[in-house]
């Protein structure tokens, strides 16, 4: 049977890199997972073993430290943008480019009110990542965002009215917990971004700290009423919302929100009455909900006004 490669690339993975950069007695550090992947005219190697146009994936490793010396490290997607540039301007065979890095965010300790010089602890779960694709026709697109956002919020959340037929054992609630361990990244659009040089000058940053507060802020609602979540679907559209809303540069969200149930211990057979206060998390099985939002005008919802529903009304 005859067969053809229909799409390759290849490269290195897991390329951990940290930086110190120093100040006199004062350091910072930075710390990146680099995965940088080639594509391109390799075909020689997959069908007659020759490896003359195969960049060793060691040799793109290595690149990754070389190039890691005179950058700072401090905007990861700019570091993916050099690596790109780099790896498309010195092989000519090369036709793309895909670089990935997530970040490890070490904070500065402060000891009695005063920031140490050299020490740091690892105090945040969630990580910061980012995915480059550049291709030599100049085609670019950037998606940033995160991973292993943990939130919960222990009241304000219902769900109610869903399909109940005979597979339906789930009691209706609006007082349950919402925790979710949440996965968002951000599409950059592609005439903000520009070329592979322009790109650099977006404040990915900036860009980064308020998305994650549109997300944390929308998630849990007012710091004394809290926001009614009737579903995790609807709060993830509004987080995501809430991104494009805050982020021009910003044309697409895609939150994916496993929703982690926290199951209300019955405590009847030992004759007591529990109130909504003691649960046993269960992590697994887990809900999972995904969806993307974009810009524009939603379909009309079965009222025909768009308007959202009372939560409360068939309870
Ligand atoms: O917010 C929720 N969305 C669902 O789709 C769902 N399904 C379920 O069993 N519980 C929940 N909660």
């Amino acid at each position: 049977m005859k067969t053809k490669v229909s799409y390759q690339k290849y490269g290195k993975g897991c390329v951990r890199v940290i930086k110190l950069l120093k100040d006199g007695d004062r350091q910072d550090v930075r710390e990146i997972e680099v995965q940088a992947l080639l594509e391109g005219d390799f075909d020689v190697s997959y069908y007659v073993g020759d490896n003359a146009p195969i960049v060793a994936t060691d040799s793109i490793k290595n690149t990754v430290y070389v190039l890691s010396k005179s950058h700072d490290l401090k905007v990861i997607e700019d570091f993916a943008l050099v690596l790109c540039r780099h790896f498309l301007k010195t092989y000519n065979h090369v036709s793309g480019v895909i670089v990935n890095i997530k970040e490890k965010p070490w904070t500065r300790l402060s000891i009695a009110g005063q920031e140490h010089n050299h020490a740091f602890q690892d105090v945040s779960p969630h990580i910061r990542k980012t995915e480059v694709r550049a291709k030599r026709d100049g085609s670019l697109s950037i998606t940033s965002g995160l991973d292993k956002l943990t939130l919960l919020k222990t009241t304000q959340s219902g769900f109610t009215n869903f399909v109940r037929d005979k597979y339906t054992t789930l009691p209706e609630t609006k007082d349950r917990m919402m925790k979710s361990t949440i996965k968002a990244e951000w599409e950059f659009s592609k005439q903000k971004l520009g070329d592979l040089e322009k790109a650099s000058k977006l404040n990915y940053n900036h860009i980064f700290d308020s998305s994650l507060q549109s997300l944390i802020q929308v998630f849990a609602g007012d710091p004394v009423k809290g926001t009614y979540s009737p579903s995790v679907q609807q709060t993830l559209y509004d987080m995501a919302t809430d991104v494009l809303n805050q982020q021009d540069s910003v044309e697409l969200v895609r939150i994916t929100m496993p929703n982690r149930h926290n199951i209300v211990f019955d405590m009847t057979r030992l004759g007591l009455e529990n109130k909504n206060e003691i649960f046993f998390p269960s992590d697994e099985p887990f809900g999972l909900i995904e969806a993307e939002v974009v810009r524009g005008e939603p379909p009309k919802t079965k009222e025909g006004n768009g308007a959202r529903i009372n939560q409360f009304s068939k309870l």
